[in-house]
């Protein structure tokens, strides 16, 4: 298992090595030298390369010097450009530099970087031990002029020591510009701000540096990288002698005159990921969408406004509900005001005001009254404007049953959800507050999706693929995830292989496809390719 972790867990850690008897002269030791090897590793023969380390005020400065020191030793030419670092005899890996007579620039007697420019043109290699995960506040003046002179595209290779220099170890925010590295050795842990963007995308490919760290300790922290070793355990078993029942019924409630598609691509993504049936619900649009997946069975119901359920729908849903194992519910709905109505009701949310308005459907105390009261829901996946028409409910999450449905929002929903303008910063502690105040599992996705727990379990998929970045893709990552809990996993389980299988299926698509132009059906047939490879 893969953690990662804030700023505030990784110093606790450290803390936690020292009082297992580390010292922090060791763990800077461990962490300059790991970085070096891959330093080494990517200079191939270090004989005659030139090497600048840049290297900052703080520790992530030390293991810059760590790092300078292994580098000369096995060879290469290596050079150190300080900002804001006093020399001091207490500086041991300064001073272990300076015996070995490796060249020293002052950046402040550097003021135009001329110097550093003629350094950089002449290297193989920058490293960047600026700053750490001690990046307080927006880069700006000498620092800011220095990070400049790395811009690509002619340059030396990059390689940032833990983050690169201006990222926030904490939201991957970069607010007055940070270094571009082609790779970043994280030391210890990757931190949060290296899998969100634009934290992501400066870092470039991510490598690890060990460094022994208590491992009872480590258990508490809550993030995980989500990676294939992880979920692979999680794929539901295929016994020979199983039948279409032992793999679960999937019904799913999407689709309108406008966004017949999403209906469809629901649908799909729960038959691919290996749900046993799928039954599409709705009004007339989903016939349509049913023409092109003639293994779904149908389930029509009353319409309300364009072509998606209306408030009169609920009875006949009522009565096919218990059959099913999985909801998956919004996808391509629409947002008219009948389809808010019948949604309020089947989630049990509507208001005595409401009960009113629909007051020509019940009267509360008749058999009809009973017919369509709000069911009990199975598992049920809740997406776009599934998640729009709830966001107007009142105080909706105080009264939905908890633990019952798994949130599948992008940021706009997200935003709708929390009814805020802007979502804050800190994307994962955003989800990962959100699944515990409202009891449900949150996948907030993104370049990055974060899977977040009630119970304060989060997982990061490092999935960033510009492929996907194309209408309907959300549809079937809803359909995937209501396919996998058909099967009998538990929400955050089926949140998280979906969103795996999902980005794999993906991979997939853009390996074949390339970047732009795929369509999100594209999708549907490598999902099963993506299950056998992980299988
Ligand atoms: N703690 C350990 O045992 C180990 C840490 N490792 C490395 O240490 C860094 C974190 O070091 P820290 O000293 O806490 O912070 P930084 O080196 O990142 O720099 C802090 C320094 O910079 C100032 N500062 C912050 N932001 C700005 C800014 N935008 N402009 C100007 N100055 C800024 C701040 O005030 C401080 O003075 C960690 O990342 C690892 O690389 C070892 O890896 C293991 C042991
Ligand atoms: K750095």
């Amino acid at each position: 298992m893969q953690k990662i972790v804030t700023q505030t867990e990784m110093y606790a850690l450290e803390h936690a090595a020292v009082a297992h008897g580390a010292t922090w002269e060791g763990l800077m030791e461990q962490a300059g030298w790991g970085v070096a090897q891959v330093a080494l590793a990517r200079l191939g023969d270090p004989k005659g390369r030139r090497v600048v380390v840049l290297v900052g005020p703080g520790n992530n400065g030390g293991d810059g010097l760590v790092v300078a020191r292994h580098v000369h030793d096995a060879g290469a030419q290596v050079a150190l450009y300080f900002w804001r670092r006093q020399f001091a005899p207490s500086d041991a890996n300064w001073q272990r530099c300076r015996t070995r007579g490796l060249a020293e620039t002052m950046a402040a007697d550097d003021p135009t970087q001329t110097s550093l420019r003629k350094l950089v043109a002449e290297a193989d290699l920058v490293v960047d031990a600026l700053l750490g995960m001690g990046t307080s506040r927006p880069v700006e003046g000498p620092l800011a002029a220095i990070i400049a002179t790395l811009q690509p595209p002619r340059r030396p290779l990059v390689l940032a020591i833990d983050l690169p220099s201006g990222v926030d170890a904490g939201t991957g925010a970069a607010p007055g510009g940070a270094v571009c590295a082609d790779l970043t050795v994280a030391t210890g842990l990757p931190k949060r701000g290296l899998l969100l963007y634009p934290g992501r995308r400066l870092a470039g490919t991510l490598e690890l540096a060990i460094l022994e760290l208590p491992h009872d300790y480590l258990e508490t922290t809550m993030s995980d990288l989500l990676r294939a070793a992880e979920v692979q355990p999680l794929l539901p078993a295929r016994p020979p002698d199983a039948h279409k029942g032992s793999f679960g019924k999937v019904l799913v409630l999407a689709g309108s005159l406008h966004f017949p598609g999403a209906a469809y691509l629901a649908c799909a993504g729960a038959a691919r990921v290996g749900a046993g049936l799928v039954t599409l619900a709705g009004g007339r649009a989903v016939l349509g969408s049913a023409m092109r997946l003639p293994e779904a069975t149908l389930l029509p119901l009353a319409e309300g406004d364009w072509g998606a359920v209306g408030p009169g729908a609920l009875a006949e849903l009522n009565k096919a509900l218990p059959n099913y194992q999985a909801l998956v519910l919004g996808p391509g709905m629409g947002q008219g005001e009948a389809t808010g109505e019948f949604l309020q009701r089947l989630l049990g949310l509507e208001t005595p005001k409401s009960r009113v308005r629909v007051g020509f459907l019940i009267d509360s105390n008749s058999d009809e009254a009973t017919e369509n009261a709000a069911p009990d829901l199975p598992p049920t996946v809740l997406d776009a404007d599934g998640l729009n028409l709830l966001a107007k409910i009142e105080e909706w999450h105080e009264r939905l049953p908890r633990e019952r449905f798994v949130f599948t929002p992008h940021p706009g929903e997200m935003r709708r959800l929390l009814g805020v303008e802007q979502l804050p910063a800190d994307l994962v502690a955003t989800a990962c507050e959100a699944a515990k105040r409202w009891g449900q599992v949150v996948v907030l996705k993104g370049a990055t999706t974060i899977i977040a727990s009630p119970d304060g379990r989060n997982r990061i998929h490092d999935g960033a693929n510009p492929a996907l970045a194309t209408a309907g893709t959300g549809d079937v990552l809803a359909g995937v995830i209501g396919g996998l809990l058909a099967q009998g996993l538990a929400p955050y389980d089926a949140a998280s292989l979906g969103v795996f299988l999902h980005g794999a299926a993906a991979a997939r698509v853009r390996a074949t496809l390339g970047d732009a132009g795929a369509l999100a059906s594209d999708l549907l047939p490598e999902l099963p390719r993506a299950m056998l490879e992980l299988r």
